[in-house]
């Protein structure tokens, strides 16, 4: 569904990416960790358009896009929730969410249903419902970052980028986060999910990718990635 090979991207002449190949079927989740700085939400930017790819290709659902304005590429259907707090603050939770719908229906993709998608939405996150008519910027932190998901979750997108989702979240709203991704998994929504929560992110995925300096260093089933004694050092404490 979403295919990223030799992926180079960075910001003026410092280069971040220095070749990275990630491969996304359709239905599965697939999770890059990696420790802080090491490329991930570079990798997201370039593949979302926020930052033009300097070399490499990436194709969604068989079309090219890379170097694509973010716009278009939200049109073909790839949703971003972007890292932090990434929200319209002056606008109201539900103006946020029918905002993550506009895309679509300017696109040639299928409109569908937006008050359908704006219930479902809500019913995936009962705090936004009860805080529907709220501003988006006095929501918490927390809440924020939810709002961003289910605006990416609005666009009915064919693939969804999750861009460390449990960031800032006390621990009961992170496992909240990881049982909704769970629920869109078993719905068959395909997601790149970049987590620092590597232990919980490589439980709901089906394959993972290790990013470090911005270079894919291991890769595999999550099972195996789990258990792999590097990856349990670095990255799921097992070192400490
Ligand atoms: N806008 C920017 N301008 C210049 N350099 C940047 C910019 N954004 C990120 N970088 C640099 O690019 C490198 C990779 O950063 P990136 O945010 O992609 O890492 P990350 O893996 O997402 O880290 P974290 O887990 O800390 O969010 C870092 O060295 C960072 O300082």
């Amino acid at each position: 569904m979403l295919s990223i090979k030799n992926l180079e991207a960075g910001y003026g002449k410092v280069k971040v990416l220095h070749g990275i190949t990630i491969e996304v079927p359709k239905g599965q989740v697939i999770t890059l960790i990696g420790s802080n700085g090491a490329g991930k939400t570079t990798t997201m930017r370039a593949i979302t358009g926020m930052i033009k790819p300097t070399a490499g290709d990436i194709e969604l659902d068989g079309k090219k896009i890379a170097g694509f304005e973010s716009y278009k590429i939200a049109k073909l259907g790839l949703a971003h929730s972007p890292e932090g707090r990434r929200v319209f603050s002056t606008m109201s939770v539900t103006d946020n969410l029918l905002l993550g719908a506009f895309p679509r229906l300017t696109g040639s993709r299928p409109k569908g249903d937006v008050k359908h998608d704006l219930d479902r939405a809500m019913d995936l996150f009962p705090r936004l419902k009860e805080r529907r008519n709220q501003l988006a910027g006095t929501l918490s932190g927390g809440e924020q970052q939810m709002l961003a998901m289910a605006r990416a979750i609005m666009l009915n997108p064919e693939v969804i980028l999750l861009d460390e989702p449990s960031m800032g979240l006390a621990p009961i709203l992170v496992d909240e986060v990881f049982r909704i991704i769970s629920r869109l998994k078993s719905e068959g929504m395909t997601m790149l999910l970049v987590e620092q929560f590597a232990a919980a992110a490589l439980n709901v995925a089906d394959y993972g990718y290790v990013l470090e300096n911005g270079r894919i260093s291991a890769q595999g089933a999550a099972e195996s990635l789990k258990n792999d004694p590097a990856v349990k050092a670095a990255y799921l404490g097992g070192g400490h």
